[in-house]
């Protein structure tokens, strides 16, 4: 920062004392006016000098919001291998390389060897991570037992009934499989637009088979979680196991096995290394016993054909949007325990919501609901559906399907 110019200098009144009376008026008067030059030199400097401390006080806080998006921007995930007087041995996960870096003197006091830490694009250490069984947490929704059942489920009867197949029957009648002589499916992966029921159905599936419900979204592995996919893929079947019976669902799996010539991100290296993991995985799933697999995805035509080979997912199963039954069926279900007036009309309703998913529906049912409330009544009309509708249909053009969530 610059220096400003030294101040003017304060202007000294010298009276002789052999002055007259009207000399001694005359060098007061221009005293005075020496005075208030200086005066107003020092309210102009003083008024430039607040200007410039508005400005910094701005760039100031500018900085300190561009620093604290540094600090929040991506980590990456490392373990403190070893520390040093020169600093700490870190491995960053994914791609194992290990790095000398500082640790700032607040920091050090709080990491040991072999705790998982934070760091920045230039490797130093940022923060300490929780546990892993955290990050365990973090990453997989488990569920006792799922409460949703068939019956809640509209429209997809045929997916309802193959999923029962490869999932239930294997696991109830294991010999039926053994003497027609085939081997029961390993993994069912449901493919389809989304929401379309797929999450409902592993749920259902847990549900009947009175097993424990492990959720996990390949997204999150390659988003939230970077280095740590594969060992959180190798933990999420350790769970399954310790938990029997359970099924594993593993949504939105094209994120961590799409195919090679798609990726263009730099985490490319780890996704595969997630996706390598689940396959050996699913290869030593033999011995597993009461463990089912069910992935979801709604790239069906993005995944790395190597996770569809026998053994693997080898049973698709389609789930497509309603057709008009099964949308009759969905908004049947959803309004089970709504107050409706008695025009409301399902078979009116599932031609109007054309193209509509079962979440879709969901939607315009609770929109509805929504209406009849504003109005401040207790019953639900077909007007109040025909509302919903113009509303959630509203920004699409006709026919394009709505992205609710
Ligand atoms: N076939 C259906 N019958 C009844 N309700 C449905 C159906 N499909 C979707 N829904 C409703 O939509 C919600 C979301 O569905 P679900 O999570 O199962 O969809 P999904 O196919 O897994 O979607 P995504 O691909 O977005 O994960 C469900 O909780 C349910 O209320």
């Amino acid at each position: 920062m610059s220096h400003s110019p030294s101040l003017p200098d304060r202007p000294r009144l010298n009276l002789d004392p052999e002055l007259t009376g009207e000399e001694r008026v005359a060098a007061l008067a221009e005293h005075l006016e020496d005075v208030t030059a200086v005066h107003d030199e020092l309210a102009a400097r003083l008024d430039e000098a607040r200007e410039n401390r508005e400005e910094l006080a701005e760039e100031a806080e500018q900085l300190q919001e561009e620093n604290e998006a540094l600090k929040t921007s991506s980590l990456y995930v490392a373990t403190i291998e070893e520390l040093t007087d020169d600093g700490a041995i870190v491995r960053q996960h994914g791609n194992n390389q290990e790095v000398l870096t500082d640790v700032a003197s607040a920091l050090r006091e709080e990491i040991d060897n072999g705790d998982r830490v934070a760091v920045n694009d230039s490797f130093s250490v940022q923060r300490t991570l929780s546990a892993e069984t955290d990050a365990r947490a973090q990453a997989m929704e488990v569920e006792e037992r799922p409460t949703v059942t068939y019956a809640d489920i509209g429209g997809i009867d045929d997916q309802v009934r193959e999923v029962r197949e490869a999932v239930e029957m294997p696991l109830i009648d294991p010999e039926r499989f053994d003497t027609v002589g085939i081997e029961p499916p390993t993994g069912v992966l449901l493919h389809g637009p989304p929401g379309t029921g797929k999450t409902m159905l592993a749920k259902a599936v847990a549900n009947e088979t009175d097993a424990t419900f492990i959720k996990m979204a390949g997204s999150e592995l390659v988003r939230k979680f970077i280095g740590e996919g594969a060992r959180l893929v190798r933990d999420l079947f350790e769970l399954a196991s310790e938990h029997e019976p359970a099924v594993i669902f593993i949504d939105e799996i094209d994120a961590v096995a799409a195919k090679r010539t798609d990726s263009k991100t730099s985490g490319d290296a780890e996704v595969q290394r997630t996706m390598m993991q689940l396959l050996s995985e699913m290869d030593g799933f033999e011995e597993r016993g009461d463990v089912s697999i069910i992935a979801a995805t709604n790239r069906y035509d993005m995944l790395d054909r190597a996770i569809l080979r026998p053994g693997r997912f080898d049973r698709l199963i389609e789930v497509p949007k309603p057709d008009i039954e099964g949308r009759e069926q969905i908004f049947a279900i959803h309004t089970r325990g709504m107050n409706l007036a008695d025009d409301v009309d399902f078979e009116a309703l599932a031609e109007m919501a054309e193209e509509f998913s079962g979440a879709e529906i969901e939607s315009l049912t609770t929109e509805a609901g929504m209406f009849a409330i504003r109005d401040e009544r207790t019953e639900v009309r077909m007007a109040d559906f025909e509302e919903a509708f113009e509303k959630v249909t509203e920004d699409e053009s006709p026919g394009t399907p709505i992205a609710f969530n």
